[in-house]
């Protein structure tokens, strides 16, 4: 084994590349697609476009309760019309209509073919057998055109979308009646640590509730993958050892988490350099300076350092995008700075990443303030219930004053 403290110094790029490209290669999961109603679509990652299968609007309709007129009539006014007929939204009915004459429309109903403009109830008499306007409407208004939304054939979502219910709403009003999908892959998640305690029981001297493994599960549950676990793994290496072979097997990846730093019971570390040629890095980032990969049995492996909040920004800059990776998702960005409400300091030669919460002042700017007075400190784990976002501190900056630009991240 080598000497678990001389480790490679990698930047968050460097390293977040060796996951992407080295450790991801020939994942089964990049490749995998299917074909799903849009009943069962959201949540899932779109793998191809999908194209309105027509025109939406499909047919010119109104957009106002009110009468189908022929722009011509308005000229003089009032203008009182002959009413030849009557559409309600969802009635196949073209009544024929001419110079002198309208049609009682309601909104979402079918344009006459005859006419071309319409005109508001409240600016008419609301007549039944004749009707008299009096005031004018521009030639078209309030007549809502055939694929004024999208044209038959157009982009409605993209590959790489995700399925929430506004893109569903979308699709369905698009005419999309399936779609292909991503496969869903399945992640398994361990903690290491003889220390934890599943949450809600009870602890003696010594022992805490297990947060980072219920973490991880529900993140990737609310990311749209096949969870396994979390489950507790021990420190001896033959207990993990069994434990990860279980967890692993038919699995696209698994997380860990804890175990991987130089202490002698440090068992993810141990076990992955001794039987799986685990790579162990340091990363030029606060919190989650140690990191390791591994393949087992050819399933990718991500171990994350144990403390808390370094699981979690190790999850957001590392694990967030390996999912996004495998379920071919393209990331979503939000704001990207803000000014910081309070100062604080930042270690030199390391990426800074502090749980925040958002705010705006009173010109408008968007305001970034740790959720705890320790900023990052790793093991605030409470901290990550309140923030919104990751304000991003450069590795050549020690110190940020309030009011300086800081990068974030959306959570
Ligand atoms: N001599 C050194 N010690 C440490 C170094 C170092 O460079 N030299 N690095 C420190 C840093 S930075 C980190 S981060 C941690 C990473 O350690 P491990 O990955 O080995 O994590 P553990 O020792 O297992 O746990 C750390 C801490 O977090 C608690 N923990 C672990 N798992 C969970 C969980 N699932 N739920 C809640 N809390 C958890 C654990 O009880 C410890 O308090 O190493 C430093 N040490
Ligand atoms: O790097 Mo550790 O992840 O700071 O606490």
């Amino acid at each position: 084994m080598s000497d678990p403290t001389q480790r490679v110094l990698l930047t968050v790029e460097e390293y977040l590349d060796e996951l992407l490209t080295t450790l991801l290669a020939g994942a089964a999961a990049l490749d995998d697609v299917e074909d799903v109603p849009l009943a069962q679509a959201l949540g899932r990652v779109l793998a191809l476009p999908v194209h309105a299968a027509g025109d939406v609007p499909a047919f010119a309709n109104s957009a106002m309760d009110g009468y189908a007129v022929l722009h011509d009539d308005l000229a003089s006014l009032p203008a009182t019309l002959r009413v030849v007929g009557a559409v309600p939204a969802g009635s196949s009915e073209d009544p024929a209509m001419g110079l002198g004459e309208c049609v009682r429309i309601m909104t979402g109903a079918p344009l006459p073919s005859g006419a071309d403009t319409v005109v508001p109830v409240e600016v008419t008499d609301g007549g039944t057998s004749t009707v008299t306007i009096t005031e004018a409407r521009t030639l078209g208004q309030h007549v809502r055109g055939a694929g004024e939304d999208v044209r038959a054939g157009a982009v409605v979502a993209d590959a790489g979308v995700t399925v929430t219910g506004r893109v569903l709403g979308s699709l369905a009003a698009a005419g999309a009646a399936t779609v292909t999908v991503r496969r869903r892959p399945v992640v398994a998640v361990a903690a290491t640590g003889d220390e934890l305690v599943s949450p809600g029981g009870s602890l003696v001297r010594g022992q805490i509730f297990e947060s980072n493994g219920t973490h991880l599960a529900a993140t990737l549950t609310e990311l749209g993958v096949q969870v396994r676990g979390p489950v507790v793994l021990p420190d001896d290496t033959t207990g993990f050892t069994s434990g990860l072979d279980e967890l692993a097997d038919g699995a696209d990846l698994v997380l860990l988490t804890g175990g991987v730093s130089v202490g002698d019971f440090d068992v993810s570390r141990i076990v992955l350099e001794e039987s799986a040629d685990g790579v162990f890095r340091h990363v030029r980032m606060q919190p989650g300076k140690p990191q390791g990969w591994a393949r087992w049995h050819g399933v990718p492996v991500i171990a994350f350092p144990g403390n808390p909040v370094s699981t979690a920004i190790s999850f957001e800059v590392f694990g967030r995008p390996v999912i996004d990776r495998l379920l071919g998702r393209a990331p979503v960005t939000g704001p990207t700075v803000a000014v910081a409400g309070t100062g604080w300091r930042s270690p030199a030669g390391r990426r800074q990443l502090v749980p925040v919460r958002l705010s705006s002042d009173e010109t408008g700017r968007l305001v970034a303030t740790p959720t705890h007075r320790r900023g990052s400190a790793s093991h605030m784990v409470t901290s990550l219930a309140g923030a919104h976002a990751l304000a991003v501190v450069a590795e050549e900056i020690d110190s940020v004053e309030p009011g300086d630009i800081v990068q974030i991240r959306s959570l």
